[in-house]
């Protein structure tokens, strides 16, 4: 018989969403609905177990592996490395399998939340209905249902060696050779993990260049970068792949070029990463009436508030993948923050920040970003009032020790204020590098005071980033610090 829950919260999605049942919610009663990850039915969303926490437990042993390469640079011989995938494989899933199980169970038993593991579809604004006929109507709703793997409609790509990054990570064995398709995060993550391991990797794209949604100096340099550490092919299009019968090869991946050209590759398997779309079609969000954007994301406004022929509905929130413009993490937790103090404080709304998001590619090398690039800054303000410096890890002191040839990190500036406008960085821990500049426009400091107001430790690598600023032609303000 159908059930009818009545809670004072209801949320789709369990990754971001999840968190939002803070001790607020003790006394009162929470519905939880996730159908589970579609790979496994694991329960917490796609950073846990699909996205972000694996992959970079699986970019550590690559790099591990490529260390006879940089330790070669300066003088040390250390022996070929030798991957153990499954090793590797079940380290990473032993561990993320078990907090996926404990973070159900502990839902579960929780007498104030309701978990249905079903796929649900709104049925109005502030209710659904799961698959199995349990409805939910509640006091507020909110969806942070994620985004899934778009997959091209050609011939075979439903074969089992086929996969996505959802799958991918699962395989028995280090395949020999893969084919990765597609030139962005995804893709590069992969192309880096499994060149590290050992495998053969063949990256197509469509255009011409990797990461091309990046500013200019560094997609240029990290696709000259990539092509020297795997095989990268440009302005091929995946048309069909189809079993081979040989097992030491066993699925060929027939490509088109934009010339017209055919070529085909046999490989063990074949990655698609071409990209991911909200999943505002699998609730039903269009038919519920909810406002969406030309790409099939959730519209809101800066409250995270969902909208609905134009105007928000009050007591329905989204955050996160289905929403937002960056597919991130950490996005998606500090909507996720801002969401729960909206539900807790209908009268006191407090605004998503959307300045300075940052992101990084866990790639080889590893890249990162903040703000505008070189050419959206001159579009936004003029390039003649832009200042801009790369700076060379392999200038910097700790640059020399490592013997760095690739690693740049570069500053954009309005030359008139020292205001920062943005950082794009290429090598080494660029992740982390970013920091320092992801702070200072999150807090509106100027370059100069940024370069000069603070100690960087001598000789750290971090002197990349001071060096980057120190080279920016900006103001320097009254009683400057020294
Ligand atoms: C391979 C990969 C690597 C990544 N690496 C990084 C990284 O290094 N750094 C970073 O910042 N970001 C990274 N991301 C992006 C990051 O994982 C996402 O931005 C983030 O997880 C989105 O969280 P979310 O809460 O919006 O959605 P999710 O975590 O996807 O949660 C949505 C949940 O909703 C459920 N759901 C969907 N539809 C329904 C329905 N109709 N009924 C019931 N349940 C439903 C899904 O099963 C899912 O569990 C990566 C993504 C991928 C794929
Ligand atoms: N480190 C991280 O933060 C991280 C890592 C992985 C994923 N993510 C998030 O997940 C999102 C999705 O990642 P993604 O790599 O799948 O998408 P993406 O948007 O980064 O890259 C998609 C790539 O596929 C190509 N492409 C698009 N359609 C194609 C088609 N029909 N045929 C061939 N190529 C095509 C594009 O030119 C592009 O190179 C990212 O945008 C990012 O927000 C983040």
């Amino acid at each position: 018989m159908a059930t009818l829950h009545r809670p004072d919260l209801a949320i789709i999605g369990s990754g971001s969403g999840n968190s939002l049942i803070t001790p607020f919610w003790d006394d009162k009663k929470v519905v939880l609905a996730d159908k589970g990850i579609d790979t496994t039915g694991a329960f917490g969303g796609t950073c846990l177990n699909v996205g972000c926490i694996p992959t970079k437990m699986y970019v550590r042993p690559s790099a591990l592996a490529r260390a006879p390469e940089e330790a070669a640079k300066v003088g040390v011989t250390l022996s070929r490395p030798s991957a153990d995938w499954p090793v590797i494989r079940d380290r990473i899933f032993a561990r993320i399998d078990a907090i996926s199980e404990g973070g159900r169970e502990y839902r579960e038993e929780l007498d104030n939340v309701e978990l249905i593991s079903e796929k649900v579809t709104l049925t109005g604004h502030h209710s659904f209905r799961s698959d199995s006929g349990t409805d939910v109507k509640a006091r507020q709703l909110v969806i942070a249902a994620g985004s899934r793997p778009v997959l091209p409609e050609v011939p075979g790509i439903d074969l089992p060696q086929v996969h996505t990054s959802e799958s991918i990570m699962r395989l028995e064995d280090l395949p020999k050779k893969v084919l990765i398709v597609g030139g962005g995060y995804i893709a590069c993550e992969f192309a880096g993990i499994f060149s590290g391991l050992g495998s053969e990797v063949v990256q197509i794209n469509r255009s011409i260049g990797l990461m091309t949604q990046l500013d200019d100096e560094i997609a240029a340099a990290y696709s000259a970068e990539a092509e020297k550490n795997w095989s990268v092919l440009y302005q091929r299009t995946l048309v069909a792949v189809e079993e081979t019968g040989d097992d030491g090869a066993p699925v060929a991946a027939h490509l088109v070029t934009s010339d017209g050209r055919t070529e085909t590759y046999e490989v063990d398997v074949v990655l698609v990463a071409i990209g991911r779309r909200p999943n505002s079609d699998l609730v039903g969000a269009e038919e519920a009436g909810i406002d969406l954007h030309p790409d099939g994301r959730i519209v809101v406004d800066e409250y995270q508030r969902v909208y609905a022929q134009g105007e928000p509905v009050e007591g329905l929130y989204a955050l996160g993948d289905i929403c937002s413009a960056a597919m991130l993490k950490h996005v998606a937790n500090h909507e996720a923050r801002v969401v729960a103090h909206n539900l807790e404080n209908p009268d006191d709304l407090r605004k998503a920040r959307v300045a300075a998001v940052p992101s990084a590619i866990f790639s080889y090398p590893e890249i990162a970003q903040v703000g505008l690039t070189e050419a959206q800054a001159a579009e936004r303000i003029g390039a003649e009032n832009l200042t801009t410096k790369t700076q060379k890890y392999g200038d910097t002191a700790y640059g020399w020790a490592m013997e760095d040839t690739y690693g740049i990190f570069k500053v954009i500036a309005d030359r008139r204020t020292g205001k920062l406008l943005g950082a794009h960085a290429m090598g080494y821990q660029s992740s982390n590098l970013i920091q320092p500049v992801v702070h200072a426009m999150s807090f509106g400091q100027d370059a100069y005071t940024v370069a000069r107001g603070q100690y960087w430790i001598h000789p750290a690598l971090m002197e990349v980033v001071e060096n980057a600023l120190l080279g920016l032609e900006v103001p320097v303000p009254e009683d400057a610090p020294l």
